[in-house]
């Protein structure tokens, strides 16, 4: 349970904080259009919480260029309502439903397997699901539900698609990997002997460190991916402040705030998901992999998540956490 104290006081103060300088950032800055992009026929991308929300509208537009699309996710009720909707809109759009539950590690290899007895290529990975603020609770591993889902999960999930990615890209047309991470990065803290916020839980730094942790990860794999000279892209992307029920475990009050706010000053869905998007399949940035986009462009991140030794530490702990000890 979440005990108030100053220990979870102050998490909830710095995100809160920071979600308003977002609002106003958004209330005096248009939100980036994304550009015409060619027809995609013969790419498959996977989007993790395609379901709703900005993997919704990520699915959505990607099958509307032809590329075909497996939503992964644990709700099956709600995969399959997706599906219907985007075939609904466009009858020609190659798009599928795969149960895929990041709060368990078993669940991520069963998918994976699956995925690869197809023998299908693999051009983009989007790891788009998300939890936040969630109640005091521990995946099917033991871990803390935000790290769990959010980080490891996806970690997982890269580095076992990792070689159908590299596969499946080519000079000229490299396979992408896009993390949603999060403005809340900058307020998460990377403790690598306290990584399950066992001391003193607080959901609000538990989100902000698995958005720090995805920061990391993305630009630490950039990095290999260039010294390897593989075929591949990383980008970790913040979405901006998006109207979508990851909100919905805020305390009443500010959920009240959040929805009245919300119609103003937060983004659509489809606003959302047009950085991923532009990330994912651009041919403007063939080639040229990495950094952290907000809003259609590249910004600077805090001089901690350039920390190549904080990097690799957190690489090396995570393959020990999901069990993978042999390097990619
Ligand atoms: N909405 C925002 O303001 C905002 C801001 C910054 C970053 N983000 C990030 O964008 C991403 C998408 O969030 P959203 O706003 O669309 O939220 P959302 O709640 O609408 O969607 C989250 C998706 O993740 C899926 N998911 C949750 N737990 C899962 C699990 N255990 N296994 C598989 N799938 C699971 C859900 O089913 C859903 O499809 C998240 O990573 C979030 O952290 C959102």
């Amino acid at each position: 349970m979440e005990i108030l104290g100053l220990g979870n006081i102050l998490p909830a103060l710095k995100l809160y904080w920071l979600g308003f300088r977002v609002l106003l950032n958004q209330l005096f800055c248009r939100p980036f259009i994304l550009p015409e992009l060619p027809r995609q026929h013969g790419r498959v991308a996977i989007v993790t919480g395609g379901t709703r929300g900005i993997g919704y509208e990520t699915a959505r537009h990607m099958a509307s260029l032809g590329v075909h699309v497996i939503i992964a996710g644990h709700s099956e009720v709600e995969g399959a309502s997706a599906v219907e909707r985007i075939c609904k809109e466009n009858r020609e759009a190659k798009v599928e439903f795969e149960l895929l539950d990041l709060a368990s590690l078993q669940s991520v290899r069963h998918f994976v397997q699956s995925f690869k007895r197809r023998s299908l290529p693999l051009h983009v990975l989007v790891n788009n699901a998300g939890v936040m603020l969630v109640p005091e609770s521990c995946t099917k591993d033991g871990f803390e539900h935000h790290f769990g889902v959010n980080y490891l999960g996806h970690f997982l999930l890269t580095l076992l698609l990792l070689d159908t990615l590299k596969h499946s890209g080519k000079q000229g047309s490299f396979s992408r990997v896009v993390t949603l991470s999060s403005s809340a990065y900058s307020a998460g803290e990377i403790r690598l002997d306290n990584l399950q916020n066992r001391h003193c839980y607080s959901a609000h730094a538990a989100y902000c460190q698995s958005k720090l942790a995805l920061l990391l990860f993305s630009s630490h794999l950039q990095q290999r991916l260039d010294r390897a000279g593989f075929p591949m892209s990383s980008y970790a992307v913040d979405p901006g402040m998006v109207d979508t029920s990851l909100y919905r475990h805020l305390t009443p009050l500010a959920r009240l705030a959040q929805t009245a706010i919300a119609r103003l000053l937060f983004r659509r869905p489809f606003h959302g998901a047009s950085t991923v998007l532009y990330t994912a399949l651009s041919p403007s940035l063939e080639g040229e992999g990495g950094g952290y986009w907000s809003n259609g462009r590249t910004e600077i991140t805090s001089p901690s998540t350039y920390d190549p030794q904080l990097q690799l530490r957190l690489w090396d702990v995570s393959s020990r956490l999901v069990g993978l000890h042999q390097q990619p």
